[in-house]
């Protein structure tokens, strides 16, 4: 897309590219205007352009924004588009901001007829997400960010990597990926059980011409480092509560792959002690920081399309029993909720603001090694007043469906009074969201009536390398370069002298973990 190749040309471009990674926001007060066929609209960190695709005449080409010290300029055919305008602050704590791009598409539908109108809007999102933040950080002023013994403040955060399995070195990839350009982070280590698995590991990346650090032995060895900063988990989930509280009381920060824990009581446990210990942790539920489900966080919190009144999510996939499997086997970890169910069951606690649902009802069919192989759950919310018409407070119901026996259409759709949000899949990775609004004839009844569609794209990030191919090391997972903005999300984090995330606080994260505790009793019937 010639925008993202604009903004790719001009970070390759030396210096320019440099000053475009320092930017750090766009203080500019909501404005719009119109350039030729284009209609702008600003809003802080946010400029959205919209090209209506009967006016196709414009090329992509004609399109270019251009970034300088301070400022961001867009041309449409070579002309400023006049009026858009703002600051852009060098940031000062490096490796926070970032650009988006998205595409987007929409239709109206009136009474069943598609009225074939359509636009292409491209949006460019500046340090959005970074932005609110920025007034606090200079109320609490950077004494916040000097709390941290360890936080280095040139920026570079020290990574330790816990498995040298699939997803570490997704996760891996991912802060490569990150420190491509500025070299925001760093793999410092990867340690692995008897430290074989971790040689192979960072020899596997070596041959690929990435330097990702040394191995370690154990997990331990790695944690007693003093130039560890930040420890990833991304070892079976039955491990996590050890290996995360040994990172816990070395000091170090932690982000656990999820489940963060296996039962609940753990997960009380280990939250409570990363408190104890004044350290950051999150659960790595990577899905809160991919810019679609920002986006969906946005749209919720403005409330408008109403009150959420239902859920509906799922996440099933084929997977033959073969008792040694990791997502079989009960020694690591196997069954449906813990694995796939948890996505549903995070969207939804999402939808209904982080709360405790008042009824949870799981039931479904165990595999011969007696986990969880399938299973569906109901959620029921009765909302702060029986009604709940504010955000984060609706009366509603979940339907969640999850396992290993098909492949399911993996979306996760959040319906509203007056309105819905389909992420579409994959959900738990997602990049593309299907926006309808029925404000116009709310009262109409499915199938009918009126109402407008967006499609909305956020393309993932292109990678800094030109092929992932051997002897380039893959990605193990779909999506798996969305790994990235969980890495940045952590460091931001930091870097605010953060000890959660904002996007996933471990209140939520002890939601979670009591419904899925909860539904797992249910569905293995277990005795309360
Ligand atoms: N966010 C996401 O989308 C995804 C998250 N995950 C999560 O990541 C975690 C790991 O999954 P994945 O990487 O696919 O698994 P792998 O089997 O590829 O790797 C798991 C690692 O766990 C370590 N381990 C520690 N103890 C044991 C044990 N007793 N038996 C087996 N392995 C052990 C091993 O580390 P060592 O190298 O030290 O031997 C191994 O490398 C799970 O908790 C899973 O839920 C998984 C996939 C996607
Ligand atoms: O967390 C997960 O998400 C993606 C799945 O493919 C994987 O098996 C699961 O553990």
């Amino acid at each position: 897309m010639t925008w993202l190749k604009k903004l790719t040309e001009l970070e390759d471009d030396g210096l320019t590219g440099v000053r475009v990674q320092a930017l750090r926001r766009f203080a500019a007060e909501p404005a719009s205007g119109k350039e030729g066929p284009v209609h702008w609209q600003q809003s802080m960190g946010r400029i959205t352009l919209t090209c209506p695709l009967v006016q196709g005449n414009l090329k992509e080409e004609d399109l270019v924004v251009q970034a300088s010290t301070c400022q961001l300029q867009v041309l449409v055919q070579n002309k400023p588009v006049e009026g858009l305008n703002g600051t852009l602050c060098g940031s000062l704590l490096p490796k926070l901001c970032y650009f988006r791009l998205q595409r987007v598409a929409s239709r109206r539908m009136t009474r069943g007829v598609d009225e074939a109108f359509q636009r292409a809007t491209l949006v460019l999102e500046l340090a959005k997400g970074a932005h609110k933040s920025w007034p606090q950080l200079r109320r609490g002023g950077f004494g916040s960010v000097e709390r941290f013994r360890s936080f280095p403040m040139s920026g570079l955060l020290r990574w330790g990597i816990c498995g040298a399995g699939k997803i570490s070195r997704d996760f891996a990839l991912g802060l490569l990926q990150n420190g491509g350009l500025e070299k925001g982070s760093r793999v410092h280590g990867v340690a692995s059980r008897g430290g074989h698995g971790a040689r192979e590991f960072v020899a596997k990346f070596a041959n690929c011409g990435h330097q990702i650090g040394r191995s370690f032995n154990s997990y331990e060895e790695m944690f007693a480092d003093p130039e560890l900063d930040v420890v990833y988990v991304g070892t079976v989930h039955p491990t996590h509560y050890q290996v995360a509280l040994a990172g816990i009381r070395a000091g170090k920060h932690v982000l656990v792959e999820k489940p963060l824990c296996t039962t609940l009581a753990e997960t009380r446990d280990l939250v409570a002690e990363a408190r104890k210990a004044g350290v950051f942790l999150m659960e790595g539920l990577w899905t809160r920081c991919f810019p679609a489900t920002l986006r969906v966080k946005e749209l919720l919190e403005s409330n408008r399309f109403g009150p959420v009144r239902a859920v509906s999510a799922d996440f099933g996939f084929y997977l033959p029993f073969d008792a040694s499997h990791r997502l079989h086997a009960k020694e690591t970890g196997g069954g449906a909720m813990l694995n796939l169910g948890f996505y549903p069951v995070q969207w939804a606690v999402f939808a209904f603001g982080g709360r405790i649902p008042d009824r949870i009802v799981a039931a479904g069919r165990l595999s011969p090694a007696g986990v969880d192989l399938q299973g569906g759950a109901t959620l029921v919310w009765n909302g702060k007043d029986g009604s709940g018409s504010e955000p984060g407070t609706s009366a509603g119901v979940a339907s969640l469906t999850f396992g290993f026996c098909c492949n399911t259409g993996e979306t996760a759709e959040i319906i509203c009074e007056r309105g819905s949000l389909r992420v579409e899949t994959p959900a738990h990775a997602p990049i593309k969201l299907r926006i309808v609004d029925r404000s116009a004839d709310p009262l109409a009844r499915p199938g009918a009536g009126s109402y407008e569609e967006e499609v909305v794209e956020f393309p993932l990030e292109e990678l800094p390398y030109h092929s992932w191919a051997e002897p380039q090391p893959g990605f193990s997972y779909p999506h798996g370069e969305g790994m990235m903005y969980e890495a940045r999300h952590v460091e931001e984090c930091l870097a605010r002298g953060l000890l959660e995330s904002p996007l996933y606080p471990l209140d939520e994260t002890l939601v979670v973990a009591q419904i899925m505790d909860e539904c797992v009793r249910q569905l293995t019937q277990r005795p309360a």
